[in-house]
């Protein structure tokens, strides 16, 4: 299907415009989690080549960090088998990190046989339940494993980013204290990891305690060195997700269509889209760089791909009601 036709050029035009004029402080990095947070779900295969035709798709909206892929064990994720083929497919342009998520040294080392990864991802767990579940270890037991991570990753130059899940509540433990949270950041801060992405695994937070979760953690660090990752499981990602820009943080991961979940965070779903969150930046006068019609063109694909409608808001209005 065309997704624009001329006739149509000046409504477009109207759709997509009111991105204001930016100081450079109101810029917002998004880091597109959809290929790896957002298909690791999915319970049929998504073919490789349509991950691959997702990733250059995304590649071309103007975003500046897509995950592109796990290299966790194909037996507890089989979604994330194709790793090495997917990298190896995808067209890679200047200026675009793809980093991939890393579980274990095992994991670096297949990562490391892949050419052209430049930036990983680690993982830990603000509670137990949820890493027990998810890595087969504690927390505490999580963060050395990542240790090891980092310290072989550092012999390959290789910029780490670090994730902290369940960073306001755990499907197993319940409600998780923002202490928890900052310990486990400062610990993969000092490892190495150039910022620190803050999981709402299962979407429980809410404005509150969001806030409170984040400053405590500004007690210790920056909101340079932050960012932040929403599940939209009860509808409130884009609010705190504003709640991170408040704060200062200017780094927020979001998934094409809404895509997402993680097969061991019961209940889950996706995370906040990356169309939502792109529609609501330039709203609010924040710069983004993305190109939003490409945008919804990608998660369009996406959903026809997968059979199934997007999760987006903003991708339904703006393509389904206006047939874009
Ligand atoms: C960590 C382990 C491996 C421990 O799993 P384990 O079973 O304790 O590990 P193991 O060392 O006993 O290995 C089991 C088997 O897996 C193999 N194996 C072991 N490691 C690898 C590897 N890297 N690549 C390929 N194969 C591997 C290993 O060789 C062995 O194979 P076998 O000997 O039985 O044939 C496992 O629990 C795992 O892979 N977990 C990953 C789960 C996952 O991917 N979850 C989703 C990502 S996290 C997330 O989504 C949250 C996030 C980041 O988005 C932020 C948020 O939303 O909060």
């Amino acid at each position: 299907m065309s997704v624009i036709n001329n006739s149509k050029t000046l409504l477009t035009r109207k759709l997509f415009s009111h991105a204001r004029p930016l100081s450079k402080d109101s810029f917002v990095r998004i880091v597109e989690v959809g290929p790896r947070d957002g298909l690791q779900n999915e319970p049929k295969t998504v073919p490789s080549d349509v991950k691959i035709s997702l990733i250059d798709r995304l590649s071309d909206t103007g975003l500046k960090t897509i995950e592109v892929t796990s290299f966790v064990s194909p037996k507890w994720v089989p979604q994330m088998g194709d790793n090495a083929a997917v990298f190896s497919g995808i067209k890679r342009k200047a200026g675009i990190s793809y980093p991939v998520l890393i579980p274990n040294v095992k994991g670096l080392e297949a990562a490391l046989k892949v050419e052209g990864i430049e930036e990983i991802a680690v993982f830990a767990s603000a509670s137990d339940g949820f890493s027990k579940k998810n890595v087969n270890c504690t927390a505490e037991e999580g963060v050395q494993r990542i240790k090891g991570v980092i310290d072989a990753a550092k012999n390959h130059n290789l910029r780490i980013r670090g994730y902290v899940s369940c960073v306001v509540g755990c499907p197993y433990d319940g409600p998780v204290h923002p202490s928890s949270v900052t310990k486990v950041s400062e610990a993969l801060l000092e490892m190495g990891c150039y910022e620190i992405s803050l999981g709402d695994t299962i979407g429980v937070g809410t404005k509150q305690t969001v806030h409170a979760m984040i400053k405590d953690l500004l007690s210790i660090t920056t909101p340079d060195k932050l960012a932040i990752h929403c599940h939209d499981t009860y509808g409130q990602a884009l609010v705190n997700i504003c709640t991170a820009l408040e704060l200062g943080i200017r780094v927020v991961d979001s998934s094409v269509s809404g895509l997402g979940g993680c097969p061991y965070a019961k209940g889950a779903t996706g995370n906040a889209s990356t169309e939502d969150v792109v529609y609501m930046l330039n709203g609010m006068g924040m710069n983004n760089g993305i190109d939003l019609k490409k945008l919804v063109e990608a998660g369009n694909y996406i959903s026809e791909a997968l059979g199934k409608p997007t999760a987006s808001r903003v991708n339904k209005a703006l393509y389904q009601k206006y047939n874009l």
